[in-house]
């Protein structure tokens, strides 16, 4: 008999999370029936989308997120006992996966597996080789279609997603300026290939700080936190430029009764004829194995650095949650059990 353990998303958020949110409780699994898998979870994913999601989800139900898992038992010759799976199982420890498992929202995806990496960790698979590098791959070059020479800012560039775009950028021969919390994650910045950096937290005058590293102005933006940065960046882009909109996690701890009023971006987006489009993860699904496959390449080729933030232990999942969304991070945040 396993013991499973799960958070259950037990009261909304309000402002950011906190442990109270959450209840940790523990329950004995059944014997697996035909067609089933049973798996523990190695790493689980952290992500903002689940600060930003969980506002619209019935309390009760187990926290939502991905995790690569290993499989224990299987009577499914799919999922082979001690293979690795990659699946939206929430924050549990251990799972038992059927195909007559309903699927509770359009985020989950059918459990793939996923083949041991020999020189780096598994967790890629949450990362780079997983949603966040595909959202990095497709959201930037589907949106903003870089071109050499071009200028491209990156909010929350020294996260997951932001570290990975500005790479891809360097790869098609972009100029790249990072927007990051720290100088130490800024420095991160300049050592995996950004051009330059700027503290949003420090900088005395971020518009000009922007003119003066982006003298010929921005051609590409991938907007990652919203905000009054977004408004700054945007007044600084090129006639025809793209920007790509990923998230806006500076407003995540908002309810929707108070967000921040916006200021207007209109006469930026005319006048210079501006192109800007919403990204989504689920929308890749299609083309989600060439998206690993493309970024693996890239891995090999030693274009694609990374860094994860692993905090150990699964009863450390609300504060790995609370840890991003102040910025504790550079790169991606995995938990380890
Ligand atoms: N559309 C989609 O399908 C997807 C969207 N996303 C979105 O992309 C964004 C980045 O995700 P990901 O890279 O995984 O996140 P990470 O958790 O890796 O990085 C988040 C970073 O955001 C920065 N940040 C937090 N609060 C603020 C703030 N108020 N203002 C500016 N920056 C802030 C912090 O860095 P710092 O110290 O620099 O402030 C933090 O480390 C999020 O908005 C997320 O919701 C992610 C995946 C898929
Ligand atoms: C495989 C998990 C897919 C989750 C998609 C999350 C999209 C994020 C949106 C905003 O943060």
């Amino acid at each position: 008999m396993v013991k499973a353990k799960s958070f259950i998303y037990a009261k909304h958020f309000k402002d950011m999370p906190q442990a109270s949110n959450f209840d940790l409780i523990e329950e004995e699994l059944p014997e697996i029936k035909d067609e089933e898998f049973l798996c523990e979870a190695v790493f689980l994913s952290i992500d903002p989308y689940m600060r930003a999601y969980a506002s619209m989800l019935p309390v009760g139900i187990t926290m939502i997120g991905s995790q690569v898992a290993k499989v224990i038992d299987s009577k499914n010759l799919q999922y082979p006992v001690g293979s690795y799976v990659l699946g939206s199982f929430g924050w549990r420890s251990h799972t038992i996966w059927g195909p007559n498992n309903k699927k509770k929202s359009s985020l989950e995806q059918t459990p793939y597996i996923v083949p041991d990496l020999i020189h780096h960790p598994i967790s890629l698979y949450l990362g780079i080789l997983g949603m966040t590098g595909n959202t990095a791959l497709f959201g930037f070059l589907d949106v903003c279609k870089p071109m050499a020479g071009e200028t491209v800012v990156i909010t929350g560039a020294a996260g997951a997603v932001g570290s990975h775009v500005g790479q891809i950028a360097k790869i098609k021969g972009c100029r790249v300026i990072g927007i990051s919390g720290t100088d130490e994650k800024g420095e991160w910045l300049k050592s995996i290939g950004f051009d330059d950096y700027i503290n949003y937290k420090t900088v005395t005058n971020f518009s000009v700080k922007l003119k003066e590293l982006a003298p010929n102005g921005i051609d590409c933006y991938f907007d990652n936190v919203g905000g009054e940065l977004t408004s700054l960046i945007m007044q600084q882009m090129n006639k025809f430029g793209r920007i790509s909109v990923c998230g806006s996690i500076s407003a995540y701890n908002n309810d929707y009764n108070s967000l921040p009023k916006a200021t207007i971006l209109q006469p930026s987006i005319v006048a210079n004829q501006l192109t800007m489009s919403g990204i989504h993860a689920t929308n890749y699904y299609d083309r989600w194995m060439s998206g690993i496959k493309q970024n693996k390449m890239w891995l090999e080729e030693g274009k694609l650095i990374y860094k994860e933030h692993v905090v150990d232990g699964f009863e450390n999942m609300p504060n790995a949650l609370i840890g991003i969304l102040n910025g504790v991070n550079t790169g991606k945040v995995v938990v380890k059990v």
